[in-house]
């Protein structure tokens, strides 16, 4: 379970990204965050991973504050799914799986075994292991870096509008994946997306963000749609 509680980060310069922000994402749960570019989402959700520390309020995973744990561990324990990847161009598809593994002291050798398992897991043929990342298309970089993001065996996951950038049909093929994944898997998935129709397919809960983080809505995707508030549009 993750915790927010009253959470507000200003950042140096004066510019107040999240105000007062308090949300409990249950564990093994799918919680989408969607909402307009600004709305403080990415901010958010790099408090749970200590990427950003809050101004005020605390974040707590499972009762303890983030700010206990050292911020380099808590990291690595995290997965965490970018837009663009963020994949190491000079590395291979299998190495580039096997980051967190061989930095938390895994052999090269078990780490590579364990990629092998994990591309197939996200539906990446084993044969894609030695190419590199520009080698592969865009939904097959974003597929490495969810096989990337379960490399450390997280019970976390941090996902962070990871399917931004890739065609609309490409989409849609990863967002299923990601619930039969999941089905499978039962992580506890915090989702960024500003697109409204992926919060709904996705999340188990969906928070409707205004600026500075200010929730207008938050439910299950059907609750959501059978009473809308006021300012919550689709597309
Ligand atoms: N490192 C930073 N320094 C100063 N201001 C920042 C920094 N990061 C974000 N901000 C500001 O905080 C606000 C929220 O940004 P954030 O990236 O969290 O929003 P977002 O909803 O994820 O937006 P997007 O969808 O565009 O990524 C914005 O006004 C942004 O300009």
């Amino acid at each position: 379970m993750i915790e927010f509680q009253s959470v507000t980060k200003t950042y140096p310069g004066g510019s107040v990204a999240v105000s007062e922000f308090s949300l409990t994402v249950p564990s093994h749960r799918t919680v989408v965050l969607v909402g307009s570019s600004g709305s403080g989402k990415t901010t958010l959700l790099r408090m749970v991973n200590r990427m950003v520390d809050p101004t005020e309020g605390r974040v707590l995973i499972d009762g303890d504050d983030v700010l206990d744990r050292d911020a380099v561990r808590l990291r690595r324990s995290i997965g965490y799914v970018l837009q663009q990847g963020g994949l190491l161009p000079h590395r291979t598809i299998a190495d580039n799986i096997a980051t967190v593994p061989v930095l938390t002291g895994a052999s090269r050798r078990e780490a590579r075994a364990a990629s092998l398992e994990l591309m197939e897991r996200v539906g990446l043929d084993r044969s894609l292991a030695r190419r590199y990342p520009a080698q592969l298309s865009g939904g097959q970089q974003q597929r490495v870096g969810v096989a990337r993001a379960l490399a450390g065996d997280p019970n976390i996951l941090l996902m962070d509008e990871p399917f931004g950038a890739v065609d609309p049909i490409v989409r849609r093929e990863l967002q299923d994946e990601l619930l039969r994944l999941q089905s499978e898997l039962g992580k506890t998935i915090v989702f960024v997306t500003h697109d409204v129709d992926e919060a709904f397919r996705l999340g188990d809960e969906v928070v409707v963000l205004r600026e500075r983080g200010e929730i207008a809505q938050h439910g299950t995707p059907a609750g959501i749609l059978a009473e809308p508030a006021a300012d919550v549009g689709r597309g």
